[in-house]
């Protein structure tokens, strides 16, 4: 098992143009391989605008569909694992909020359906992704190279108990394609991140889309990687932008053992 891998996060400006919205994360996934990554996360909704009345019509149905022919060719082409951020998934009469992930062969190794739907009701912010979207129920991990992966999608974050199943199921790294957005990514977005990196001695991936204030949803931006001992190793900031760090698996194991607080759980 090999113990570095160079993670990337490729946080872009999503518009209403599906294609236009490919062909950017194209050009982002790319800049991120000349810069050596091997795994590459996409943000939430990376294809289409944040917004209930939009995801019926940007949905696809695996295996057809442009933004996932796209990203079984880019992982193909490129050689990379790529966690395809999240994207509308059509399933029978059912929508879901689904993760899809292909090897470097372009084969599809797992998806990951959100589990917890984001329905809030804050003063400035009243969101119901449970309109639309039916919850997930599988915790999904998939084997890498360099070991387990796991997966959660934006407002998961906030449920401790997923994180830790992952990591009963031996993930070490955990991807984390999200969207927060102006009044909860300020206030919460980092602390969760790294406490989940914390909590879990984890690496922790979490990608945002960029922010744009002309956007239905305006999302906070700042995609973070957040190392086993909970220090941010890289942090974007609210614009369109690459973030590659080497993830160290030896310094995980070496967290997880001089702080043996799993083992003990
Ligand atoms: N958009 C989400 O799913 C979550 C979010 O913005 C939050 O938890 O805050």
């Amino acid at each position: 098992m090999a113990s570095k891998v160079c993670a990337a996060i490729c946080q872009l400006r999503v518009t209403a143009d599906k294609k236009a919205n490919l062909a950017r994360a194209g050009e982002l996934i790319r800049l991120a391989r000349d810069q050596g990554a091997e795994l590459v996360v996409l943000s939430e909704m990376f294809v289409c605008p944040y917004a209930n009345h939009l995801f019926p019509l940007y949905a696809e149905s695996f295996p057809a569909g442009e933004a996932l022919s796209f990203l079984s060719s880019v992982a193909r082409e490129e050689r990379i694992y790529l966690v395809g951020g999240s994207l509308p998934e059509k399933e029978g009469d059912y929508l879901y909020n689904t993760s899809f992930v292909f090897d470097p062969e372009g084969k599809l190794i797992a998806r990951y359906r959100k589990i917890h739907l984001f329905d809030v009701d804050l003063p400035h912010l009243r969101y119901r992704e449970s309109e639309v979207f039916q919850p997930g129920k599988e915790v999904v991990v998939f084997p890498t190279p360099w070991g387990k992966v796991g997966l959660a999608i934006c407002f998961d974050l906030r449920f401790p108990s997923l994180f830790r199943e992952m990591v009963r199921r031996g993930a070490k790294i955990i991807a984390v394609p999200a969207a927060y957005n102006l009044i909860t990514g300020p206030a919460h977005w980092e602390l969760l991140v790294r406490s989940r990196a914390l909590d879990n001695q984890a690496y922790l991936l979490g990608a945002a889309p960029a922010r744009d204030y002309s956007a239905p949803y305006v999302a906070f931006g700042h995609s973070l990687i957040v190392s086993p001992w909970a220090e941010v190793l890289a942090r974007a900031g609210a614009g369109e932008e690459v973030l590659t760090v080497t993830l160290d698996l030896d310094y995980l194991e070496r967290v997880r053992r001089e702080l043996p607080v799993l083992i003990k759980d």
